[in-house]
């Protein structure tokens, strides 16, 4: 039985140019860059081993940021591994932005859309810092309605991240450029006058696009991006309903009750979970 699936599979995915090599043991990897790259890296592919149901998810979201490339390249391995490639070649993966849409094709995975499945199996991506409640700070990379849109529709989420994402205890510890907040582009002189006035924001900018862009960061969804410093927040959920309800504003990169466990990788190779 398992040696005509192999052959099935020889077959199957001879025809689109794939070669087929089992998983890499996550042991014997080749090194990195930096001891940083190489703790993103672990931090990825133990959560997608360890959270990846390959025989029954489906529909699998795929975030934005440095760490979640190699969440893409591991479901990429699965695809290519004659274990696996049966399953993985069922995998719809739902991108959080343009950047995971490309890490999704690169891979050889396939593409959907989150109007198409809007409910996925599971979620992995990564975060700017986590609190000692699993609460998060996201959209330090620009992509954030869109995170939070895939996010909140998947039946888990699986944050990875380095160590130097772990808050000691409040958000805002750690991650001091402020919590991102997107917002419609004609609303956002509003909204930074709202910060500052009505919630008394330490200090609130608009995100540039310089050297790359000059003017200002334009996301995903046409929109801007607001980070705004609150210092050390303590009640991040009554944080998130106030910004919420300012005229103007999409969304917010404050992640509540949202995420099931976060990976952390450490130089040493270690993992640490947070549940
Ligand atoms: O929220 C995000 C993008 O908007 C990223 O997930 C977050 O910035 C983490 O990125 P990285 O993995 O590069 O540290």
């Amino acid at each position: 039985m398992l040696r005509n699936l192999n052959k099935f599979v020889r077959f199957s995915t001879r025809g689109f140019g794939l070669k087929m090599s089992p998983l890499p043991d996550v042991k014997h990897l080749p090194a990195l860059h930096s001891t940083l790259e190489q703790a993103k890296r672990f931090a990825a592919y133990r959560a997608v081993d360890e959270n990846l149901d390959y025989a029954n998810h489906r529909v699998i979201g795929v975030g934005s940021g440095s760490t979640v490339i190699y969440v893409a390249e591991r479901l990429g391995q699965y695809l290519l591994d004659p274990q696996y490639s049966i399953y993985a070649s069922q995998f719809v993966c739902i991108p959080t932005g343009f950047q995971s849409k490309e890490l999704i094709l690169t891979n050889g995975l396939r593409l959907g859309s989150v109007e198409q499945y809007p409910a996925l199996d599971i979620v992995f991506d990564g975060a700017d810092e986590v609190d000692e409640n699993l609460q998060l700070i996201k959209g330090g990379g620009g992509c954030l309605f869109q995170e939070k849109l895939v996010s909140t529709s998947a039946a888990k989420f699986i944050v990875v991240a380095d160590y130097r994402k772990r808050s000691p205890k409040y958000l805002g510890t750690n991650w001091v450029k402020g919590v991102p907040i997107e917002v419609v582009p004609s609303g956002y002189i509003r909204v930074l006058r709202d910060l500052k006035t009505k919630l008394k924001c330490k200090n609130a900018v608009l995100r540039q696009g310089a050297p790359a862009k000059a003017g200002p960061v334009v996301t995903d969804n046409c929109n801007f991006i607001i980070d705004a410093d609150f210092g050390k927040i303590e009640r991040p959920e009554i944080l998130h309903r106030d910004i919420k309800m300012l005229v103007g504003v999409v969304e917010t990169g404050l992640f509540i009750d949202n995420a099931s466990k976060a990976y952390f990788g450490n130089p040493d190779g270690s993992v640490e979970l947070q549940v």
